[in-house]
This record gives C-alpha cells, structure tokens and sequence, in this order.
C-alpha cells in the first residue's frame, strides 16, 4: 500500500493505493501555506487514524505538487509519518513518455501526473481537462508525447473575481440554474458560469481536435466535472482519480515495475 498525494493550489488530495494498484481511501486537506510539517504530520495522521489507514505499514509515497512552499513540509510530514520513502514528482521521474517542449522541467507536476493517467488509461490522442483552481486543458498526442495545453482561471476564481468587482452581484455556490435564461440574478449567474464554462471547454476542445485531426479521448476531472460537463456538447469522460492513476504509474516506475 502507498499513500499518493496531490497537491493542488487549494487542496491536497490523498489517496491509498494498493500493490494491484485499487485506489481505496481518498481524503482532501486545504492546501495551508501556513503550516508546518509537523502540523501536517499531525493533521495527516489524525485523518488516518479516523480512516484506518496504518501509516506505518506503507511502502512509502508519492508526491505531486504545484506549491512550492508546501512541497518539502509534506515530503517532510511523509518522512516523520512512515518509513518508506516520499517520492516527489518532477519532470525527470520515469514515466514513459516524451514532452514536445525542447526543456520540459517546467511543466507542472499535476499536468504530467493527469497526462500519465490519461496515457495508461485511455486511448490516445486525450484531452485533458483538470477543473482546479485554474482550468487546464492539455494534450497528449497519438504517439503519447506530452504537447502542452492552456490555462484559464478556475470556476471558483471567476466568481469570486465577478461578486467582488461589482456592488450588487452576490457570492454564491456553483449550482444548476433553474432556466437558461434566467429572471433572478442568482439563477443568472449560474446559468452564465455554467454555460460559459460548458462553451468554452467545448471550444478549446474542438480546435485541439483540429490540429489533431481526430476527436480522440476527452477526459474531464476535478470536483466541478461532474456538474459541468452534462452541459458540454463533446462526449466527455469524467474521471475523478485520473491523477491519483497517474501517480500510480510513475510509482511504479519507480520502482523499476
Ligand atoms: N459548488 C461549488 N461552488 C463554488 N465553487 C466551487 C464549488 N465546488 C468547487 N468550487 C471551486 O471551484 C474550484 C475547483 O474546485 P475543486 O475543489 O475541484 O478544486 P481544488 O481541489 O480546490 O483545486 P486544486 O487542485 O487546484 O487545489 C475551487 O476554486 C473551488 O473553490
Ligand atoms: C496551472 C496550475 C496552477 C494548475 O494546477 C499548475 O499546473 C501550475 O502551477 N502550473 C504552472 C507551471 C509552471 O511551473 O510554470
Ligand atoms: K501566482
């Protein structure tokens, strides 16, 4: 058993991942810049505690993440909690695949660990879109070179960024709106943030298919993919674990598998 580790700009996602590679216990902590390793340890080893989840019996870890002030506290927090090694990932870590880019070192972990997901999960060529704190949307070719993609800012971002640049629009939860066209501001701004994200991923998608020229996978995660994409004209997959997947198979890379 391992223990892999996401950690995005707002939450860290941990998930248990057994020797046959079943993803079983997932938990989300708030990514806190504040922290120290040995707050993170504790707080890691309480959660695990609840989840009956033995620290000490794991192999080791693996670790991706896009903040830098907390990569080396929870590298830190793994080693104090268990044994085995905490791997970190980077663009040098095995993972079987060749980047466009002439120097791939700075391409975010996240965008490789969804892009080793997306390879040894589904058919190629895949598009990716990952729903975080910003939204990315990246390709991985037919012949499973890394392209590289875009970034736009995150569903969360564009609301809070709209309730706090106007007098009267309110903050709100991203939710179905009851019409399309809308009477109540409300219902309006979600009917806007749904629909406009919906429209623009099947934009970005459809030219990415053209310089493809294939449709290909599309592969949708993050904790807003599930409400967004029943609105997406494209066929998309929704894969919640698609980074944890990835993690998986750079692991075991690592360990020569
Ligand atoms: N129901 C919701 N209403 C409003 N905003 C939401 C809702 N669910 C998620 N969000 C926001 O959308 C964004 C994406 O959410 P999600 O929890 O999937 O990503 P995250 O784990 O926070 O991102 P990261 O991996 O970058 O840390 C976040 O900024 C979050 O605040
Ligand atoms: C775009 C995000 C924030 C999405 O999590 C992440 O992939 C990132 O921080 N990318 C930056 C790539 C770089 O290191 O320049
Ligand atoms: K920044």
């Amino acid at each position: 058993m391992i223990l892999a580790i996401d950690c995005g700009n707002t939450h860290t996602v941990f998930g248990t991942i057994t020797k046959e590679g079943e993803i079983q216990k997932i938990f989300r902590m708030e990514s806190s810049r504040r922290k120290t390793s040995y707050e993170y340890a504790a707080d890691i080893a309480q959660i695990c505690q609840l989840l009956e989840i033995d620290l000490q019996g794991l192999e080791g870890s693996i670790l991706s993440s896009v903040v830098p002030e907390l990569t080396t506290s929870y590298q830190k927090a793994m080693e104090l909690l268990c044994k085995g090694k905490c791997v970190v990932v980077n663009s040098s870590s095995p993972m079987n695949m060749s980047f466009a880019m002439a120097d791939p070192s700075g391409v975010a972990p996240d965008l490789i660990i969804s892009a080793v997901g997306a390879k040894n999960n589904y058919p190629l060529p895949a598009i990716i879109i990952d729903m975080g704190t910003a939204t990315t949307i990246t390709v991985v070719n037919k012949e499973g070179v890394f392209m590289g993609g875009v970034i736009l800012p995150g569903v969360g971002i564009s609301m809070n960024a709209l309730a706090k640049e106007t007098s009267l629009l309110p903050s709100i939860d991203v939710a179905p709106a009851k019409t399309l066209i809308s009477t109540d501001t409300v219902d309006a701004m979600r009917a806007g943030i749904i629909y406009g994200t919906a429209g623009s991923l099947d934009g970005i998608v459809e030219h990415f298919q053209e310089e493809l020229q294939e449709e290909g996978s599309v592969i949708a995660t993050g904790g807003l993919a599930h409400l967004i994409c029943p609105y997406c004209k494209h066929k998309m997959i929704v894969d919640d674990n698609l980074l944890l997947k990835g993690l998986w198979k750079i692991w075991q890379l690592e360990q020569g598998k």
